[in-house]
């Protein structure tokens, strides 16, 4: 490793900044630009999420149950990302969430509720919450598809009396499971059809229609490669405890087909921890695990020590945490990444930095602080993908937020395992809110991507690689921004603005 420093000093090296007794976070400080020798089109944002795992687009969805399930988890690993998927419900119901994600190749899901030809459906309920009940039959998603009903038609059949199978649409036809867009639009247009059936060794898997296809075609296309495995599945990772019944949620969601898991705690320098990461080595040895979450080299070289192929970064700093009110423990995300990043390199176990992201910004400043990846809660909440419907408040369109270790949240699923099964009194460590309505993820997250890389090109760092080069050699200047420095760096003396990003 070379560390001469430039030729010119000016502003501090991340070494300087960092050891000074300070929590830093992201909007304290700022990047000094460096020289610019390539296209931004150029850098390379491909990274590892952990020892083993590589991805094609650094961004990981939070373990949080308004953020990542199916839907999020197909979208994510389309766009060449991860999520991992919540475990705030029953360890089957976790397991299943995971095998819809991965049941398909393309980011559309319907989440089709299944009837036999001589049901008679009297109320919608019998949808679920999807527009179609597809008529097979056994009645299940495994038997032969004999046509399909829309909620529109049900809707509109006057005699609710009669049996789907005589009012149903014929089947449509059938698309192998992972047929991407192209595939399924040829099928579309060469049988002047307007929805084909994904099938999987004699099971159906969901009906895709014309409308679906149109939006996501809409939207950027995308280059960077999905994140696939061997088998050709989308790869999707899951949240476990570290209760003793946290083992047998793992021998579900191994068996679901899980690509690696998180164990998901506050504080994973615990016993608890240090004993299932040996757990899940000794018993799975093909399964990727990530530990924390972790603030400090002392933790972190724990876990490492304990054998994690990755660590999770960040105590306090999501934008639904009180921990650090509630606790006083946590620390400023900046110097929580830098200084975690600093020893897990040296073990080669890439670094997640949790939390705190609410800009493009932001994600520049975790990945060159020695990040590979960045896990998002409130930046993605907002979207289609994310679980749950908007509601309109003070005339927004927003989706709930949540934190996992709110109330209503704890309350929800996780309550024994947050609290011990003989706590009484009940502390939350986060809040209930609202996000603004984004889009879908399979819009803005290219643009997000477009942005980290003209930040990458102003700090002169072609790649992911070559921004932890600039970091270790000291190329990397950075200063603390005064709090008019922060204040000149967004938009002010304006008299009204609109901001848009895109
Ligand atoms: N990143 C952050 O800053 C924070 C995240 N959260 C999120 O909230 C959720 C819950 O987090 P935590 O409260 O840290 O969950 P946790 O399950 O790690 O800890 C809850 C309590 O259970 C105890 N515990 C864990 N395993 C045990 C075992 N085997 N035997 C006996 N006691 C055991 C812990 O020591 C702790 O007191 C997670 O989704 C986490 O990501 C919560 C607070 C802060
Ligand atoms: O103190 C906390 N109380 C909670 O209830 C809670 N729920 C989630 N998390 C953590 O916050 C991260 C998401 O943060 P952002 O919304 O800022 O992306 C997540 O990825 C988690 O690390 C919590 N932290
Ligand atoms: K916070």
């Amino acid at each position: 490793m070379d560390f001469t420093t430039p030729p010119i000093e000016d502003g501090f090296t991340a070494e300087k900044l960092f050891t000074q007794g300070f929590s830093y976070t992201y909007d304290d400080v700022i990047f000094l630009p460096h020289y610019i020798d390539f296209a931004a089109d150029a850098v390379d944002l491909s990274t590892r999420l952990t020892r083993r795992l590589p991805l094609a687009v650094p961004f990981v969805a939070s373990p949080m149950d308004t953020v990542s399930e199916s839907a999020m988890a197909a979208a994510m690993a389309s766009l060449g990302g991860i999520a991992v998927v919540h475990s705030n419900v029953p360890a089957a119901v976790q397991a299943a969430i995971l095998r819809r994600a991965k049941s398909r190749r393309v980011p559309i899901l319907s989440d089709p509720a299944f009837a036999a030809p001589s049901a008679v459906v009297e109320h919608d309920d019998a949808f679920g919450a999807s527009p179609f009940l597809l008529v097979t039959d056994t009645g299940t998603s495994v038997g032969k598809l004999l046509g399909y009903v829309a909620r529109s038609d049900w809707t509109n059949q006057t005699d609710k009396g009669l049996r789907v199978g005589d009012y149903m649409a014929p089947p449509p036809k059938p698309a192998p499971w992972n047929a991407d867009l192209n595939k399924i639009n040829e099928i579309m247009e060469s049988e002047k059809s307007g929805a084909v059936a994904l099938e999987r060794d004699g099971e159906v898997v969901d009906l895709v229609v014309r409308e679906e296809v149109e939006r996501v075609r809409g939207y950027p296309k995308l280059v960077a490669p999905a994140t696939v495995g061997a088998d050709g599945e989308f790869m999707v990772g899951a949240a476990v405890g570290t209760r003793e019944d946290d083992k047998e949620r793992l021998e579900h969601l191994v068996k679901a087909g899980l690509n690696v898991v998180v164990l998901d705690s506050s504080q994973g320098n615990s016993i608890y921890q240090l004993e299932m990461v040996n757990y899940v080595k000794r018993v799975y040895p093909e399964l990727d695990v990530i530990g924390g979450n972790v603030v400090t080299m002392y933790q972190a070289e724990n876990l490492i020590q304990a054998g994690v192929d990755g660590l999770r970064v960040g105590m306090g700093s999501g934008s639904i945490c009180t921990t650090q009110e509630v606790c006083a423990v946590g620390r400023g995300q900046a110097t929580a990444v830098y200084n975690v990043s600093l020893i897990a390199y040296k073990s080669g176990v890439p670094v997640i930095a949790d939390g705190g992201i609410s800009n493009s910004g932001h994600i520049v400043k975790a990945l060159s602080l020695g990040a590979s990846t960045v896990m998002m809660g409130s930046f993605l909440a907002g979207s289609l993908e994310a679980p749950g419907a908007y509601v309109y408040q003070n005339g927004q369109r927003v989706k709930k937020y949540r934190g996992m270790g709110s109330l209503e949240a704890m309350t929800k699923g996780s309550d024994a395992r947050y609290l011990g099964d003989t706590a009484k009194l009940k502390i939350a460590q986060g809040v209930v809110g609202a996000v603004k309505d984004k889009g879908s993820v399979l819009n803005f997250i290219p643009y997000t991507l477009q942005a980290v890389r003209q930040g990458f090109q102003d700090i002169g760092a072609s790649s992911l690689q070559s921004a932890h080069d600039l970091l270790r050699s000291r190329e990397l200047r950075l200063e603390v921004r005064s709090g008019a420095a922060q204040v000149e760096g967004g938009v002010h003396g304006l008299v009204s603005y609109e901001k848009k990003y895109f």
